[in-house]
């Protein structure tokens, strides 16, 4: 199993290249299953969820191939994949492959959507909360199917095709917003989705369904009206920043100090998230290279942070935050409203000496002169980067275990810190 070794102690200067963003990605993947036609989406990250949403769609019958190639240094240059449906050769979405990831159990949508039928392993994927699925089950019944679970699998049918309704979410998904705007999109009839999340990565599905000939408007917004049309066909689309990434860096320059510049990225993704870092210290600028990250001397000011749905801070930032705070000047408190169990992290930035403790859903992080680097484990995706920017800071070794959790989300990520002079190597085996 692979392992991260971080030397602490060296500023970050320079330019790190922001991938395309996993959880557009995604989706956008998922999207090739409402055509017979051929989805081409450039700019898609090389990422282990990618890979493996690449082999379940394979399972269904979707061929893909791949041109385009990654020059070191340019975010401009991720790979370019061709997907095509041309028939689906299964409706199952089985245990084996599904249970990996939970992203895989948004083709649900677009199988119902075409094929009337699907049968999708119940999901798996990052352990930080219980994540059901009724949203979507509520959301699919609204537009006509019938959902029964049957040994761990959800059985979806529509016969005769789904229909348009109005539904509003009882609660904010990001992923039952994927899946019914795919689902609408081949339903008779108009839809309307309210208290629709209205993160980025939700207006670039759409936009793309939209390239695609699907008609939806208001993505982005609580509300999404889509006119369902009775087939989609093939489009070309560029996957849109990682947010997140961003973010995560942008983190870690603040935290080491330094100056660098997040290439093929904007403020406007995660505008939130910003603000608190600038109120911690960060001087944050978009300029024509992209995101320009600076701090320079001074300590790292305490902020609280509530996590949100978008605009709100991201739940997905909160690790990184949290790591960020661990060196702060003063005290802060850390709220996380979104996931129950998404504090996994807390336990192993106290082997590096950082002085957090929790009462219910909210954290509170006295910032500590000094952090010292030590064995610590991945326990999912972010909380691995939290580790990596607290290691990027703790004297001497930090060795980071379980890196298999960060491969999920996080392209390069040595390279990338190496090149701005960071102290950081994979180990592999
Ligand atoms: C691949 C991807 O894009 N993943 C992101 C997506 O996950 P994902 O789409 O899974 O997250 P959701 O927005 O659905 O989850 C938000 C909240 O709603 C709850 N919920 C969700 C569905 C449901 O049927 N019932 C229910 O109660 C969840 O348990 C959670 O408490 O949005 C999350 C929230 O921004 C991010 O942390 C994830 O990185
Ligand atoms: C929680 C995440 O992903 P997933 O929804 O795929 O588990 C994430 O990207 O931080």
């Amino acid at each position: 199993m692979d392992r991260i070794r971080i030397r602490g102690g060296n500023a970050l200067n320079g330019t790190i290249p922001i991938s395309g963003a996993k959880n557009a990605a995604l989706p956008l993947m998922i999207a090739s299953l409402l055509t017979d036609d051929t989805l081409t989406l450039e700019n898609v990250p090389h990422l282990a969820d990618v890979e493996q949403l690449i082999r379940i769609l394979g399972n269904h019958g979707v061929d893909y191939t791949v041109s385009g190639k990654r020059l070191a240094t340019q975010a401009s240059s991720g790979r370019t994949i061709h997907f095509t449906a041309r028939t689906i050769v299964d409706t199952t979405a089985p245990y084996e492959l599904v249970s990996k990831m939970r992203a895989s159990f948004w083709v649900i949508g677009p199988l119902l959507a075409r094929c009337h039928k699907a049968r999708v392993s119940l999901p798996g994927g990052c352990a930080i909360g219980t994540r059901p699925v009724d949203l979507f089950i509520e959301g699919l019944q609204a537009l006509g199917a019938t959902i029964d679970i049957d040994a761990g699998y959800i059985v979806a049918e529509a016969k005769g095709g789904l229909v348009g309704n109005r539904y509003t979410f009882p609660k904010v998904s990001v992923g039952a917003t994927h899946v019914m705007m795919m689902a609408a999109s081949l339903a008779k009839g108009q839809t309307v989705i309210e208290n629709a999340a209205r993160e980025p990565e939700v207006a670039d599905l759409a936009a793309c369904l939209n390239a695609m000939g699907a008609k939806i408007s208001g993505a982005g917004t609580a509300t999404i009206t889509i006119d369902g049309v009775p087939a989609l066909s093939g489009a070309r689309h560029r996957v849109l920043p990682d947010r997140i990434e961003t973010g995560t860096y942008a983190m870690a320059v603040a935290m080491t100090g330094g100056d660098v510049t997040l290439e093929g990225t904007h403020s406007g993704l995660l505008q939130t998230a910003l603000t608190a870092l600038g109120d911690a210290g960060a001087e944050i600028t978009d300029t024509s290279g992209g995101l320009r990250i600076v701090r320079n001397g001074g300590g790292i000011r305490p902020v609280d942070v509530v996590t949100d749905p978008f605009p709100g801070f991201p739940t997905d930032l909160q690790a990184q935050f949290m790591a960020l705070m661990t060196r702060s000047d003063g005290v802060s408190h850390i709220t996380e409203t979104i996931f129950e169990n998404r504090f996994m992290h807390v336990q192993e930035l106290a082997r590096l000496g950082a002085r957090i403790s929790l009462s219910g859903q909210m954290a509170r992080v006295e910032g500590v002169p000094r952090l010292v680097g030590a064995p610590v484990m991945a326990t999912d995706l972010r909380a691995s980067v939290s580790l990596v920017i607290a290691g990027l800071v703790a004297e001497g070794e930090t060795l980071v275990n379980r890196v298999y959790h960060l491969d999920r989300g996080f392209e390069r990520l040595e390279e990338k810190l190496g090149a701005c002079g960071a102290e950081v190597e994979r180990i592999s085996g």
